[in-house]
């Protein structure tokens, strides 16, 4: 499991173990982690040109520090002091006892210009709002140049706890960050300025209360649902899928579509679009009777493709067992009704179903989407899952929040998200809790994307045909 960490919950364990160690002992474990990726990026450092972009604060002392390792190493390093006069001044003095030198003031942008890289030390867990006026044209050109361009802990601007950009932020090729991840670095659109993210252990001891966790294949493999051998379609789950419309039969054959690779032992369609789903998959149960009828289920998914059919929305949310709010359902969906429910609830919007459901514009969603997701679910007493190219999944009692890896901008296609709600309805059938559902499911469907697509476009039936090549390579 990858987790990432409050900026509190870090300040707290950095001050633990700096009272255990020798003064700047941390301080050094972070500028040689951040030296050794500079130098592996640079593949050879002797000869090379580096400039450090340095602000008042720690941040800027790393890069000081690793500027004097490089130095040390054959490297012309050139600092730009942000904030002169608030230098870090033992990482300064380090910096030119190794040769280093500080850029002469007017000097840095032809510096960044000749440069093979450009360190971003101008701020880090300390900073907040976007870069200060006189960091933002420098961190233009550093993204104009042909230099390399390394962000010590964070890259600077984006804010560390939400994934926020509130201003100019810098753009990185690779992010060296320390102790653990920072949220910034694991949710949009933040995550997009980190580039690859690389983590250099400094021995932090940190608490069992993640802010973000972000399941690996092996967690997700632990979860999956596995047959037993006296197992029967019943007791590996049913789940039914309350979806389509005359108008979008669509929705309903691909909910199912998903629903079936899910790891349930069946699939009950309850809805107008029976004669679509039953043709192309003919082991669907199907049933025109209304969920209350449909007969036996372990979890039921309403919504995708509902059109206005708010009847089949309330009758199926009035039922005690799991249930998925999808599409046309959570505009559908009685608050009240969601809140009353005690059998776990969970809510799949994209960003601007979940504006929507919050009463403000779709940016303010994509700008903000950690604070949205938890929101949500605290609003609903429900889990919600909020689909985008960083899917996060929030329970409603708090807790860490999960963050899938594996999307895929592929997945942005008409469709893949009714996929998504059938794979994670069974995976609700097949027994899973509503947050594990969610994020397996987000899982699974971000591998089948790539796999489907494999660097072209793809379809939403080819996602689900991917489902079990996903699973399958989850669980090897
Ligand atoms: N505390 C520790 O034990 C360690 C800290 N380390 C480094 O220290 C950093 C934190 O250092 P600091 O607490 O000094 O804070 P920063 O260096 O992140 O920020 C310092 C100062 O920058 C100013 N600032 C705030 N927002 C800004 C913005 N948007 N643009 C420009 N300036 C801004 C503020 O005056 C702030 O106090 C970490 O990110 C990490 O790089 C590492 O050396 C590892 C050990
Ligand atoms: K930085």
């Amino acid at each position: 499991m990858r987790t990432a960490y409050s900026v509190e919950t870090v300040r707290t364990a950095e001050r633990e173990l700096m009272a255990r160690l020798p003064g700047g002992a941390l301080m050094q474990r972070a500028a040689a982690g951040l030296a050794a990726a500079c130098a592996d990026l640079l593949g050879r450092v002797y000869g090379r040109r580096v400039v450090l972009l340095v602000g008042s604060g720690d941040n800027g002392g790393d890069a000081l520090y690793a500027g004097a390792r490089l130095a040390r190493r054959g490297a012309g390093v050139a600092a730009v002091l942000l904030a002169p006069g608030h230098t870090h001044p033992g990482g300064l003095a380090a910096l030119r006892a190794a040769g280093g030198t500080v850029a002469a003031p007017g000097a840095a942008e032809d510096l960044i210009d000749r440069a093979d890289l450009v360190v971003d030390g101008i701020v880090g867990i300390g900073g907040s709002g976007g870069l200060r006026p006189g960091a933002t044209p420098l961190a233009a050109r550093a993204a104009g140049s042909r230099a390399a361009v390394v962000a010590v802990d964070l890259p600077s601007g984006v804010e560390a706890d939400t994934g926020e950009v509130r201003g100019a932020a810098v753009r990185a090729d690779l992010t060296v960050t320390f102790g653990t991840h920072k949220p910034a670095l694991l949710v949009d659109p933040a995550r997009e300025y980190a580039g690859t993210v690389r983590l250099v252990d400094i021995g932090l001891d940190l608490p069992s209360g993640a802010a973000l966790e972000a399941l690996q294949h092996a967690d997700v493999a632990a979860l999956l649902p596995r047959p037993a051998a006296e197992s029967d379609k019943y007791r590996r789950g049913v789940v039914g899928i309350a979806a389509g419309s005359a108008r979008y039969p669509g929705a309903a054959v691909l909910a199912v579509s998903g629903a079936l690779r899910g790891g349930a032992g069946a699939v009950r369609y309850v809805g107008p679009a029976g004669q679509a789903v039953i043709a192309r998959f003919p082991e669907t149960l199907v049933s025109d009777r209304g969920p209350h009828r449909a007969g036996r289920v372990q979890a039921w998914v309403v919504g995708p493709g509902a059109g206005d059919d708010a009847d089949t929305v309330a009758e199926v949310l009035a039922e005690d067992v799991p249930v998925l709010i999808d599409a046309d359902g959570l505009r559908l969906a009685d608050p009240g009704a969601v809140r009353a429910r005690t059998a776990p609830t969970l809510m799949t919007p994209h960003a601007g179903e979940a504006a929507a459901l919050l009463g403000v514009a779709r940016e303010e969603v994509e700008e903000a989407r950690l604070s949205s997701v938890r929101e949500l679910a605290a609003r609903y007493g429900a889990t919600v899952l909020l689909k985008g190219s960083t899917t996060l999944v929030a329970a409603a009692d708090g807790g860490p929040v999960r963050v899938n890896p594996t999307g895929t901008p592929w997945l942005a296609t008409a469709g893949s998200g009714d996929v998504l709600s059938g794979l994670a309805g069974s995976l609700l059938a097949a027994g899973l809790p509503a947050l594990d559902a969610g994020s397996v499911a987000a899982y699974l469907h971000g591998l089948a994307g790539r796999f489907a697509s494999d660097g072209a476009p793809a379809g939403a039936h080819d996602v689900a045909e991917a489902i079990p090549e996903a699973w399958r390579d989850v669980r090897d």
